[in-house]
């Protein structure tokens, strides 16, 4: 499809300061859902460019055609199983493609086979050195007819739910007695989310790109022709408003005490599926501002220019949850109800940055490290739609990060931190300090040091 030069430079732009795509894998066994799932994202896209990964067996690549004409750009693998792919090169070359700032993608789903494991999957996203790829987090979709039964011809698959970010309990219209508290028992701390033909809400997995208001008036296209239409056959069938289940609850506050930010995501509710937004840190001497998406039991934080109020605001999206605690709870996080912080207590919330080396190396200016070593800081602020010459580089030390991440645990975290400077070099502490974890749900799954069967289910 051809791009002009003003509709690149509105999708650089509602990009901002971050070019990474997030890389989300979509998991489950043969026939959970997942294509179904995939084309009902894509089908409520609306200006999000979401690329996707196929996997297929067999000679027919059926599930790729199902979904050819709804995306922008598709690779689909021909190897069969992506775990066949020992070396790894076939997908990061795929998904070094489709997160090349020229593909002017904002989303890459992979689509695994029934039969490949996710965890493989997983390790192989964060352990990418491509600059522009960021782990989004995995989803596992369960067969709620299927899987007790399922459960016990496959046991692994008890594994590959405990490993989930976000698990979506498929098929609920014929689900199996008990089938959502055992997948509740086995999800842990990431939420489990009941859905019918994969209707889920996109946002809970990704932020939608509104137009930009540069991209002037256009001809309307197909797509949006087909959008129109879905809007209308969703007036006709409110059980497609997947959303409408959902409560939103939209928190603004001053800036925040980050430790206790970070505790408060540490212990964030079950049913809170999805939560975005910009915090502020109520630090002297800083500004540092973060833009912080979870998608489940995923949580990811990425340095960004200050808002001119510097206040916070973020969007919890969930069921069940009790929009008053929530709210309590954030507001008591804001440094006028905790109190003033200092540069130490900006750590716990830093572990959750995907790459502090290269995300808030810049201190208390507006600028950050660009990662070339030169220490050439680059403006953040004055520059978004240039904003990917900020990640030149920069790759490397965002898996490594990730790498020190799931290889520790993070009960001590709060007694390491006394012995450290006053002054944080942030990009020591990622060295040196508790590394993180809440970045996935189970880290030790994916570290390369644990073997499988040691994976703790119930944790
Ligand atoms: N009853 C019911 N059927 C569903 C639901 N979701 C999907 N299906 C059907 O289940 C079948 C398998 O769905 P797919 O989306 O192809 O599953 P998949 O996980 O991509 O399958 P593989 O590619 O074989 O791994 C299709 O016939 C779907 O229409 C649901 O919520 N309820």
């Amino acid at each position: 499809m051809a791009v002009s030069g003003q509709q690149r430079r509105g999708r650089q732009a509602r990009r901002g300061a971050s070019r990474r795509v997030p890389v989300v894998i979509l998991a489950g066994f043969l026939g959970a859902g997942k294509t179904t799932l995939l084309n009902h994202l894509l089908a409520g896209a609306r200006g999000t460019r979401i690329g996707v990964v196929v996997n297929d067996f067999g000679s027919v690549n059926v599930d790729a055609l199902s979904v050819a004409g709804q995306v922008d750009s598709m690779v689909s693998l021909e190897n069969g199983c992506l775990c066949c792919a020992v070396d790894a090169s076939g997908l990061d070359r795929m998904l070094s493609v489709l997160t090349d700032p020229a593909a002017e993608l904002d989303l890459v789903v992979v689509e695994a086979s029934g039969l490949a494991e996710p965890r493989s999957l997983v390790r192989l996203v964060l352990a990418s050195e491509d600059p522009y790829v960021e782990y989004g987090g995995l989803v596992e979709l369960v067969d709620a007819a299927e899987f007790p039964a399922l459960r016990e011809r496959h046991p692994e698959l008890a594994d590959q739910v405990a490993m989930a970010d976000l698990v979506v309990l498929n098929k609920v219209d014929r689900a199996a007695d008990g089938v959502a508290d055992l997948v509740r028992e086995l999800a842990g701390p990431a939420p489990v989310l009941p859905a019918e033909f994969g209707r889920i809400d996109p946002e809970l997995l990704f932020d939608r790109v509104t137009a930009a208001p540069d991209d002037g008036p256009r001809q309307l296209t197909f797509d949006d022709l087909r959008l129109a239409e879905a809007d209308t056959d969703d007036h006709d069938d409110h059980s497609a408003h997947a959303h409408a289940v959902y409560d939103t609850v939209t928190v603004e506050t001053g800036p925040l005490h980050p430790r206790r930010f970070a505790a408060f995501l540490e212990t964030r509710p079950a049913g809170l599926y999805r939560m975005k937004g910009t915090v502020t840190v109520g630090v002297p001497g800083r500004r540092d501002a973060y833009d912080v998406h979870t998608v489940g039991a995923y949580v990811r934080a990425e340095r960004v220019a200050p808002p001119g109020d510097q206040g916070s605001r973020l969007v919890l999206i969930g069921a069940g949850v009790d929009a008053a605690t929530l709210r309590a709870e954030l507001e008591a996080c804001s440094t006028a109800a905790a109190g003033e912080a200092d540069e130490q207590d900006l750590l716990p919330l830093l572990r959750y940055v995907a790459d502090p080396s290269r995300d808030a190396g810049g201190a208390a200016d507006g600028t950050r490290d660009d990662g070339d070593g030169d220490g050439a800081d680059r403006a953040v602020a004055d520059d978004p739609v240039d904003g990917g010459d900020l990640v030149d580089g920069g790759g490397p030390a965002n898996a490594a990060v990730h790498a020190a991440s799931v290889a520790a645990a993070d009960t001590e975290a709060d007694e390491a931190y006394a012995d450290v400077p006053a002054t944080v070099d942030v990009a020591g502490a990622a060295a040196s300090e508790p590394p993180p974890t809440g970045c996935v749900a189970h880290p030790e799954a994916f570290d390369g040091l644990v073997a499988p069967d040691e994976i703790d289910p119930e944790r």
